[in-house]
């Protein structure tokens, strides 16, 4: 028998797998939340932290009251830690600190085994059980519950919200719910007698622990219907590119968030407002200052191990490309930091830099607009509290070692790194434009010329990469940044090398971007760069229409995946009537980018060569010309 053809691939059964597992919130007042996620055993560092996570992707931040701090099997078991998680159970209740109601248990179960009256009868009978008064003491302690149910705790929450006048909008949203709750919810008569019996053991939240990434769609009971395709509506509530599990890194994007949490549209990971800063605001001491170490959720160990990390001050001098080599090479060559970069401080980097507005955040970094204080250049400073990427670590390697040996125009360049024993700091060239996922909300969809211009940049970028076999896997309109060329031109340049890889040989780790995630990806049949080339066929398809080639309507991410497995296309009517149609037209070229067999996929390359892209390309060059030149 031939040996397995490669070696990563997971056998069916294997505990290295990663399983969907999915989880419902029971809320009493606001629905409930569901979210499936891909869960692989050797990714979650602590059960703790896996609560964490698997409370933001409900949609419930660290700080939230409403955060998961317990998760029970459908037959009431709680489960206690990672072995408990990973023993075969496929569906799991989240629940706060707040006693649960049995009807929402119940919306929980109806909402997790629809068609299974028999098997909810029986979780149910358990779920009553345990939600009975406790008879004495021994049983109130290992039911865990605070005295609150959620109703009372909710309520007494909004009143305390009232009383304190607290404007925040989270705060706001929990308080209309309490108030309606007040009015309307029925309690049974069981569950208020609980309320004197159950003891006042707190739920215990861990706040030393980092976010892991999980993909996550949060579901509304009655989700409004997504109606004629509108790019915000869509991004907002069907396809907002929110994180798919990596097996092996967890390294994942955006976020759906809960509604009336802190929401914008590009889905992004929401920070607790305490930390929050607006884009725009200077540059705070907060990022790196002296007393971070101590409030650092990190545990000594964890500190320890940074204090080691800190890496010396590294310059990177990539072979500079023709156009700007001698630009480039003066950026490197004038940024002098002290020559030992262990015990680097953020005052030696704001020696060197003028650190300036913030012009970006991501999930493990926020980007800020600097300069360089010898010779003024302008550029981009992604910062990165390197506490969240334990366990993450090789995604800023990616980033360091693949960017940095990059040397392309249509490739934003990693200048320089600097480490303090906190904070990385990576140098990159600025691209002053914003991203196109900006730019996709504020025009909605692009004409032919400047979709055509758009999709050669990034072909221009992807052929690059795709010639030294490195795949993006992460490519998506909030990683193609514009730089400005003109008045009302741009051009693309692609960053984010943070799930980056080389690849020799089929890969089978799962991770990306659900709205752009390729078939092969999912089937879990090996991929390469090709998935690269999908995702610029899903961009291409949003550029000219507004609204992505495959949606959910009720933001189920599993109806998501077999859309997408499926790769049947759809160009509706009237959104794409006036959209050029042949093979060698824009519907064309759509349809070559988005084949679900990878091997007729079109490469960068040919994209490149396409006929529709070249004729764009040089309108948009045309138009870019100077009027006089153009007369000659
Ligand atoms: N060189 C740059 N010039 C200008 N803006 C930038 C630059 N690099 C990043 N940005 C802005 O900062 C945002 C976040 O950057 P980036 O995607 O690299 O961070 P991240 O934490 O790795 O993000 P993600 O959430 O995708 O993992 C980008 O979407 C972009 O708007």
């Amino acid at each position: 028998p031939h040996p397995p053809l490669f070696h990563t691939r997971h056998a069916e059964e294997s505990a290295e797998r990663p399983h969907l597992v999915t989880i419902v919130r029971p809320c009493s007042q606001n629905g409930l939340r569901k979210v499936t996620v891909l869960l692989n055993r050797r990714a979650v560092v602590s059960f703790e932290q896996l609560l964490l996570d698997l409370s933001e992707a409900l949609g419930f931040p660290r700080w939230h009251r409403g955060r998961v701090t317990r998760l029970y099997t459908t037959h009431a078991r709680e489960v206690r830690g990672v072995c408990d998680f990973f023993c075969g159970e496929v569906a799991f209740l989240a629940l706060g600190k707040a006693r649960p109601v049995l009807n929402s248990v119940q919306d929980a179960l109806e909402e997790l085994f629809p068609e299974h009256s028999h098997y909810r009868a029986d979780a149910l009978r358990v779920w009553e059980k345990k939600l009975r008064p406790a008879p004495d003491k021994a049983a109130k302690a290992d039911s865990g519950y605070s005295e609150e149910t959620e109703n009372t705790g909710k309520v007494q929450e909004a009143q305390r919200d009232a009383h304190t006048q607290v404007k925040n909008h989270t705060d706001a949203h929990t308080s209309q719910h309490a108030d309606k709750n007040q009015q309307g919810q029925y309690i049974p008569d069981s569950q208020k007698s609980n309320k004197k019996n159950s003891c006042k053991k707190t739920a215990h939240l861990p706040n030393n622990l980092q976010k892991l990434r999980v993909r996550g769609e949060v579901k509304k009971r009655h989700p409004s219907p997504i109606g004629p395709f509108k790019h915000n509506e869509l991004l907002r509530d069907a396809d907002i590119p929110s994180p798919i599990l990596c097996e092996n890194c967890l390294a994942t994007k955006s976020r759906p968030l809960a509604p009336g949490l802190i929401g914008t549209l590009s889905g992004r990971v929401p920070l607790p407002p305490v930390s929050k800063k607006q884009k725009g605001s200077h540059h705070t001491d907060q990022e790196v200052k002296p007393s971070d170490v101590s409030n650092s959720p990190s545990s000594p160990q964890v500190s320890r191990d940074k204090e080691k990390s800190c890496a010396p001050l590294q310059l990177l001098r990539p072979a500079p490309h023709a156009a700007s080599a001698h630009t480039e090479a003066r950026l490197a060559d004038s940024c002098v930091l002290p020559s030992e970069g262990t015990g680097l401080t953020l005052a030696d980097i704001e020696r060197c830099y003028e650190i300036g507005r913030l012009i970006g955040d991501g999930n493990f970094a926020v980007v800020r607009e600097c300069r360089r204080r010898d010779d003024g250049q302008p550029v981009a400073m992604k910062i990165v509290e390197r506490s969240k990427l334990i366990g993450r670590e090789h995604m800023m390697q990616n980033e360091l070692s693949l960017l940095g040996s990059l040397s392309h125009p249509r490739i934003v360049r990693l200048l320089a790194h600097h480490h303090t024993r906190t904070h990385s700091y990576l140098v990159m060239e600025l691209v002053s434009g914003g991203d196109l996922f900006e730019a996709i909300n504020d025009k909605g969809k692009f004409p032919e010329p400047e979709a055509g211009r758009m999709v050669s940049d990034v072909s221009e970028a992807l052929d690059y990469i795709h010639c030294r076999s490195i795949v993006h896997r992460d490519l998506k309109p909030e990683n193609l940044l514009i730089e400005k060329v003109s008045a009302g031109i741009g051009r693309l340049k692609l960053g984010d090398f943070g799930l980056a890889m080389v690849v020799t040989e089929p890969v089978f780790t799962i991770c990306g971007t659900p709205t752009y995630v390729a078939p092969e990806i999912l089937c879990e049949t090996g991929y390469g760069v090709a998935v690269d080339v999908w995702a610029l066929g899903v961009i291409l398809y949003i550029l000219l229409c507004g609204f992505a080639p495959f949606r959910s309507r009720d933001r189920d991410q599993e109806e998501l995946f077999k859309l997408i497995k499926h790769a049947e296309l759809h160009f509706p009517s009237p959104y794409w009537d006036s959209i050029s149609e042949g093979q060698t037209e824009a519907k064309g070229l759509v349809r070559s980018l988005l084949k679900p067999d990878p091997t007729v996929r079109l490469t960068a390359e040919q994209i490149l060569q396409h006929h529709w892209v070249k004729a764009m390309a040089s309108v948009c060059s045309q138009r870019a010309l100077p009027d006089k030149t153009k007369r000659d």
